[in-house]
């Protein structure tokens, strides 16, 4: 088991670069499936979730050829349509290969996920969709299996913005006979790459980013070289860093229109924020202000960095109202950070944060991903020394993170026990 160690009080300076997104290269490898001709992508994260995305693809047939930041992927031997219990329990997005077999296989055993620390997490808007083009679904022995001769394109209207459902259904669409009008699709930037991916394999998206995206199904995609865009979330949590330890720093590779909640949200802090096309930058301001945060689908502000700004919360003056709309169990960070001292109270899907003059650094436990993520910044602001126990959740979603943290000034190191 690996830890981080970190000493807080050191504000954060300098430039760091964003790595590629992991919720955008997820759905982007599963979309090698559909196509037998190679497909290669460039600014690939290298992160816990891809090398379990590419253990996946290669355990159903794929060739899988790494170099660098970039994944060359063949489907041209599938051997398998199975995704096994083992490597789906331990990331629930593998779900995103049960479309895509699917459409290019007529079937397909997947594992159903289950739920995960933050929430139950069902995939049955995933299973409606498929099913409403004309697949045979089963759930037995905890395994979804679905057959199809030919997926039919049809009207499918999700009951909630799912973003990994848009994504699997628009890959089960893009191979149906006909058009498919998906309805109430989740707008996120990452379900944009995909369907960018898709059209340049061939296939005829319209309206992705957008709430009706309009899929006339193809006969047969092909291979296509893509670049994965960069991760909005990784540079909020850097950016917030920066402004909860009172420094100042500046993300190259990004795309500032991706976040423009996040840089919102924080000049509302007090934090300055400048951008330029490819960069954000952003330095404390006078004083940090407590700011009220809402999660809901893009381009509402991101469940996936509501973590890192209640930890930016718990320092600033004023109290906050946080409220979390997605995911049902998505506090799991507030006894952490209680533990360095915040003041915070939940009522349900509602967090009230009240700001304390100072942090002092203790022994932590990451329970999820972004969860992670705010108490390594937590830790940052704080005063002394505080540990951050099972760190496998944040290398599942952050490249280097304390390389990068490094980089910027901060001291932090990863040790064994
Ligand atoms: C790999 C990936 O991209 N993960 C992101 C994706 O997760 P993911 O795609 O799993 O999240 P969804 O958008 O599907 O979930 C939104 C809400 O809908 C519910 N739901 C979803 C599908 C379904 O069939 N039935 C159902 O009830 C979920 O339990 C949740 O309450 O979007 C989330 C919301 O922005 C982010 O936090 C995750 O980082
Ligand atoms: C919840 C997240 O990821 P996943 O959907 O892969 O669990 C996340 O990226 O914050």
């Amino acid at each position: 088991m690996q830890k981080l160690v970190i000493t807080g009080g050191k504000p954060l300076r300098g430039e760091i670069r964003a790595s590629g997104a992991k919720n955008a290269a997820l759905p982007l490898l599963a979309a090698s499936l559909l196509t037998e001709e190679p497909m290669v992508f460039h600014n690939l994260p290298d992160l816990a979730d891809v090398r379990t995305m590419l253990r996946l693809l290669e355990d159903l047939g794929c060739k899988v050829t790494r170099s660098d930041h970039a994944v060359t992927i063949e489907a041209s031997n599938i051997t398998s349509t199975e995704a096994s219990y083992d490597l789906v329990k331990t990331m629930r997005a593998s779900i995103l290969v049960l479309c895509p077999l699917v459409a290019r296989f007529g079937k397909a055993k997947v594992s159903l996920p289950g739920g995960c620390s933050i929430g139950a997490r069902p995939v049955d808007q995933h299973i409606k969709g498929l099913k409403a083009l004309g697949t045979e679904v089963t759930i037995d022995h905890g395994y979804v299996s679905a057959s199809a001769d030919k997926l039919k394109g049809t009207l499918i209207v999700t009951d909630m913005v799912t973003v990994t459902g848009t994504e699997n259904l628009m890959m089960a669409a893009v191979l149906a006979e006909g058009t498919t009008v998906l309805e109430n699709a989740a707008r996120e930037p990452e379900v944009v790459d995909l369907a960018d991916c898709l059209n340049a394999m061939g296939a005829k998206i319209q309206g992705a980013g957008t709430d009706r995206i309009i899929i006339e199904g193809v006969e047969k995609l092909h291979g296509t070289t893509h670049t994965v865009m960069s991760d909005r979330i990784e540079v909020g949590s850097f950016l917030v860093a920066a402004v909860a330890t009172g420094g100042k720093a500046r993300v190259t590779h990004c795309n500032p229109r991706d976040l423009a909640v996040v840089i919102d949200k924080l000049r509302e802090s007090g934090a300055e924020v400048t951008f330029g096309d490819d960069w954000i930058e952003a330095g404390a301001g006078k004083t940090l202000k407590a700011v009220d945060i809402r999660t809901a689908p893009y381009p509402a502000f991101p469940t996936d960095m509501q973590a890192q700004f209640m930890a930016l919360d718990t320092i600033a003056e004023g109290a906050a109202r946080v409220d979390e709309t997605i995911f049902e169990n998505r506090f799991m960070h507030v006894p952490e950070l209680q533990r360095l001292g915040a003041d915070i109270t939940i009522d349900g899907h509602t967090a009230t944060v009240r700001g304390v003059s100072r942090l002092s650094g203790a022994p932590l436990m990451a329970t999820d991903l972004r969860a992670s993520a705010a108490l390594v910044i937590a830790a940052l602001a704080a005063d002394g020394e505080s540990t951050v126990d099972r760190i496998y959740h944040l290398d599942r979603g952050y490249e280097k993170m304390e390389e990068k943290l490094r980089a910027l000034g901060a001291d932090i190191k990863r040790v064994k026990e």
